[in-house]
């Protein structure tokens, strides 16, 4: 089957390549339509706008920033939903609201398409490597047949019911780390200031009951400085600002979210949205005594 991929970010790449290899016929589309040369070097064609890719296949997926390139990528001029009917599939898997999603999957399967929100997590390298964790909802029988593209993208599928539920689980596991990430930053910088060793401190979190694969990736990166981005900044503060809203119309109480969410918009105020989300480490440092 052929498969279209819209957005070659920093995940779409890795995602659609791993298509190709295993492959998939894939046509890609991006904004800057330079970042397909690298895609079509491995067998990939290009679709010249968004509508040209679904015309061309039956399955399409996309991996775009946020909630407004998602919907303009299908309801602009050239969009998606030019060219979507009854026979194609459309699956969303960026990080967006279940109000977006819901927009999307309206428009849609009003014109006869069928539709699945799937948002991933895992970053930059369980993409790289296959190993994202799927979190689809929506049209059943479109997850059916997306299976086997799931499995080349990821290490396990779930399919959570109704259109809302993917982009919830992912805002409420995203919102989990982003206070982690802060948490984290705080212990490193504290302990350095109390006259510790921070690579201490690694060794001992690593062995103990909250070690985890965020702490022992990132944290020896964090202090040498180098944020190069895996996560965006950017994006992780956009999840943290939907988990809240989220929060909002649920009634639930989250200060510890909304102090991270804070540390991240005032990263992103510095010019540090670029970077990988750990740079709220460097926000955290600036504190003086
Ligand atoms: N990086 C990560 O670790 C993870 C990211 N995610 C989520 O996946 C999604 C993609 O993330 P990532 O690949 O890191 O992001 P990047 O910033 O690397 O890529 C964003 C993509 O969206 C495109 N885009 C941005 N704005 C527009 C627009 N207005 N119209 C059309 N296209 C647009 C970009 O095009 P262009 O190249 O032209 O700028 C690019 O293809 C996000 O929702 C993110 O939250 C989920 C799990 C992990
Ligand atoms: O959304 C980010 C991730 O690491 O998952």
């Amino acid at each position: 089957m052929e498969v279209g991929f819209l957005g070659l970010g920093i995940m779409g790449k890795a995602m659609a390549t791993n298509l190709i290899k295993s492959g998939f016929k894939v046509t890609v589309w991006n904004r800057t339509l330079s970042k397909c040369n690298e895609l079509v070097e491995l067998g990939a064609s290009i679709g010249e706008t968004p509508a040209a890719v679904v015309k061309k296949c039956k399955l399409i997926i996309a991996m775009l920033s946020d909630p407004a390139a998602t919907l303009l990528v299908v309801f602009d001029k050239d969009g998606v939903l030019e060219e979507i009917c009854s026979g194609k599939g459309y699956i969303d898997m960026s990080t967006v609201d279940p109000e977006t999603s819901t927009k999307i999957s309206q428009a849609i399967t009003a014109k006869g398409g069928s539709f699945l929100e799937a948002p991933v997590s895992g970053s930059k390298q369980p993409a790289e490597a296959g190993q994202l964790v799927i979190l689809a909802a929506g049209h059943k029988a479109l997850y059916d047949l997306a299976i086997p593209a799931f499995d080349v993208m990821g290490k396990k599928s779930f399919f959570l019911g109704e259109i809302g539920n993917g982009a919830k689980m992912k805002l409420v596991v995203n919102m989990i780390m982003g206070s982690m990430m802060n948490a984290f930053s705080e212990g490193l910088v504290l302990a350095e200031r109390s006259g510790l060793n921070p690579s201490n401190l690694l060794d001992v979190l690593d062995l103990g009951g909250i070690a985890n694969p965020m702490f022992r990736g990132k944290g020896p990166g964090m202090l040498k400085g180098n944020h190069s981005p895996a996560f965006p900044l950017k994006h992780q503060q956009k999840d943290m600002r939907l988990a809240l809203a989220l929060g909002d119309e649920n009634a639930v109480s989250m200060p510890v979210a909304a102090a991270a969410n804070e540390a991240f918009k005032k990263a992103r105020s510095m010019g540090l949205g670029d970077l990988d989300f750990s740079a709220v480490y460097e926000i955290v440092k600036m504190q003086k005594d």
